[in-house]
């Protein structure tokens, strides 16, 4: 079986209105027909892409592809949606068995609502989402209401419809013109269609409100909370004071370590690598490259920050536990976390430092050294 998408967006957008038509301004940084064609373009089970567009759109429609690398045949469309498809259908790669045929202008469209359409085309010739009507219904005019309308076995129709070339062909060149979807169209040639469940997200862009609705879509969708852990000890070795959080502390002892072995600020870092999967410190800034030895480790934590904001995230909260005897961390307590705070562009009350002992026990007890256990939390808006 090979599907073809058939894309429809040769239309003006009249009722949005602005600059240029609706497919091509921008949702979500993203101009609306990118993001069409990038969804059927995604899906495994789709093989081909026609985009059926207006004659003045080419440059428009480069715009809205580029950095898109995909093989798409485009074809110029008609004066009406139904001359649009038909042209479409004329346009789609030899060996199509079946059509996805899709507005440019629902660009929120899923893969899952893809699947149902192609699924129920194994048993039916046509299959096409829809959404039963749930409020009540009335007739009206002039502003009053005539009568309530029974809503029983009424649908709220969507894309993409989905045929059997062949069928959806013979019913396009068999219709007088004028239907409002291809699923009027093969109704006219006595084709079964199948209603599969739509979906309330695959929203069209109709009129220049529908832009608020679809960005708030994309905002939820988009959204990502992450939490990332990291672990790490130093060992003791001679000294008069150690680094912890880009903190000098007094003690009698040192921290033994390639870098300054801030081994708090060490611990944050791996757990803001973890929360992006992208590796660890040691990937990164590996031991074995003597340009990080006696390294400052704020290097390694404004590294891994950069990596947050690259990646659209923020840090929303970082927490922090040393584990040692000595020396006693409450009194610095305070001036570490300001410094990390610094350090990571967040508010103080988004970082917590604190300390608990091992009860004597283990290599912390002995005073070996020292341990640090980090969680962080990223948020993508
Ligand atoms: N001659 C046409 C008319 C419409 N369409 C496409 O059909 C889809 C659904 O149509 P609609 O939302 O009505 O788009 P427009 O015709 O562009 O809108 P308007 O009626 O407001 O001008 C859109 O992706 C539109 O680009 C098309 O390819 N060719
Ligand atoms: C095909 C369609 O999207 C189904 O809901 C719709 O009929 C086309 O758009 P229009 O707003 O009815 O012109």
């Amino acid at each position: 079986m090979t599907v073809t998408a058939i894309i429809v967006a040769a239309g003006r957008g009249t009722r949005v209105g602005g600059d240029r038509p609706k497919q091509y301004q921008p949702l979500g940084g993203r101009a609306v027909l990118g993001r069409t064609v990038a969804g059927f373009a995604a899906h495994p089970r789709v093989t081909g892409l026609v985009v059926v567009l207006h004659p003045d759109d080419a440059d428009l429609f480069a715009e809205a592809m580029a950095g898109l690398d995909l093989a798409v045949t485009t074809v110029p469309g008609g004066a009406t949606r139904d001359a649009s498809v038909a042209a479409g259908l004329g346009a789609v790669p030899s060996g199509t068995t079946r059509v996805l045929i899709h507005d440019g202008a629902r660009p929120l469209v899923s893969a899952a609502l893809i699947d149902r359409v192609i699924d129920a085309l194994d048993t039916h010739p046509g299959a096409a989402p829809a959404l039963a009507v749930t409020d009540a219904l009335w007739r009206g005019a002039a502003g009053r209401v005539l009568a309530p309308h029974p809503r029983d076995g009424l649908f709220r129709a969507q894309t993409p419809q989905g045929f059997r070339i062949e069928a959806i062909r013979a019913a396009h060149a068999a219709h007088p013109g004028g239907a409002a979807d291809d699923v009027e169209v093969a109704l006219a040639a006595g084709l079964d269609v199948a209603i599969v469940e739509g979906d309330e997200d695959n929203l069209k862009i109709t009129h220049a409100q529908d832009f608020a609705r679809a960005e708030r879509v994309l905002r939820e969708r988009d959204m990502d909370i992450r939490t990332g852990n990291g672990f790490d000890v130093h060992a003791f070795c001679e000294g008069d004071g150690v680094i912890l959080c880009g903190i000098k502390v007094p003690h009698d002892k040192a921290l033994k370590g390639h870098s300054d072995a801030d081994v708090g600020m060490h611990a944050v870092t791996d757990a803001i690598y973890g929360a992006l999967a992208d590796g660890d410190i040691g990937q990164h800034f590996p031991p074995s490259d003597p340009q990080w030895k006696g390294a400052a480790s704020d290097i390694f934590l404004k590294h891994a920050v950069g990596r947050v904001a690259e990646r659209g995230y923020r840090i929303a909260h970082a927490d922090l536990t040393l584990i040692c005897e000595r020396p006693k961390i409450g009194p610095v307590a305070g001036a570490m976390r300001a410094e990390m705070a610094r350090l990571m562009g967040i508010e103080l009350d988004r970082i917590s430092v604190k300390a608990t002992t091992s009860e004597q026990l283990g290599f912390t007890g002995r005073e070996e050294g020292i341990a640090a256990l980090a969680t962080v939390t990223l948020v993508r808006p």
